[in-house]
């Protein structure tokens, strides 16, 4: 009895209930969808590029991560707007094994950190495909202008979302975010 009666205390005055919206955004075959049911179901899933998006809850020790991967196609990343109220943190991926279209990576989240509604929120860069990257980390992060954004809250972190490898690394970076 006593026990239930802390349980059920436990439960009402638990943060479990924190619900945050994250938005995961990038270019287009960046590997979004793949991270997104790698945390899901710790599965390695066929993808389709995204038309839309596609939303999943995770839950990170004490918080649910609604996480909203929305496609990354050239004539999509217009409508990403439209997603940006409300949303706590954004997780950017970028493919480090695409070098050629760093440039283009660095443009799309500089214009994503421009938008009023994301000021202020903190950013988690993936720099996914680890396991076929083309480029050292150091060289990454300033080829993504990571040091003109110092008045940002953002970290950048390598992954692979085939093995999961700097996937929980990530996600305890953003639990640390929203601590309080
Ligand atoms: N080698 C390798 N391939 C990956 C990795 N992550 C994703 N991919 C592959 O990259 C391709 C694109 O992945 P998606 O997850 O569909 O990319 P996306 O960012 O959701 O793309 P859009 O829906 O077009 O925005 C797929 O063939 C994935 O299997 C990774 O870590 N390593």
């Amino acid at each position: 009895m006593g026990l239930s009666i802390s349980k059920l205390l436990e439960n009402l005055f638990s943060s479990t209930n924190k619900k945050l919206k994250i938005l995961m955004l990038g270019l287009d075959g960046a590997g979004k969808t793949s991270l997104l049911y790698k945390m899901k179901l710790n599965q390695n899933v066929m993808t389709v590029p995204t038309i839309g998006f596609n939303m999943e809850t995770v839950q990170y020790k004490n918080i649910k991560f609604n996480i909203w991967d929305i496609g990354g196609q050239d004539k999509i990343r217009i409508l990403w707007k439209h997603y940006y109220p409300c949303a706590s943190a954004i997780i950017f991926v970028v493919d480090s094994s695409d070098v050629e279209r760093l440039s283009i990576a660095k443009y799309t989240l500089f214009q994503v950190l421009n938008e009023q509604e994301t000021f202020g929120i903190p950013v988690l860069i993936f720099a996914n495909k680890i396991d076929v990257s083309q480029i050292a980390f150091n060289e990454l992060s300033g080829k993504l202008g990571l040091h003109e954004l110092q008045n940002r809250k953002i970290h950048l972190q390598q992954c692979c979302a085939l093995t999961g490898e700097g996937m929980f690394e990530g996600f305890e970076w953003l639990n640390q975010q929203f601590k309080n």
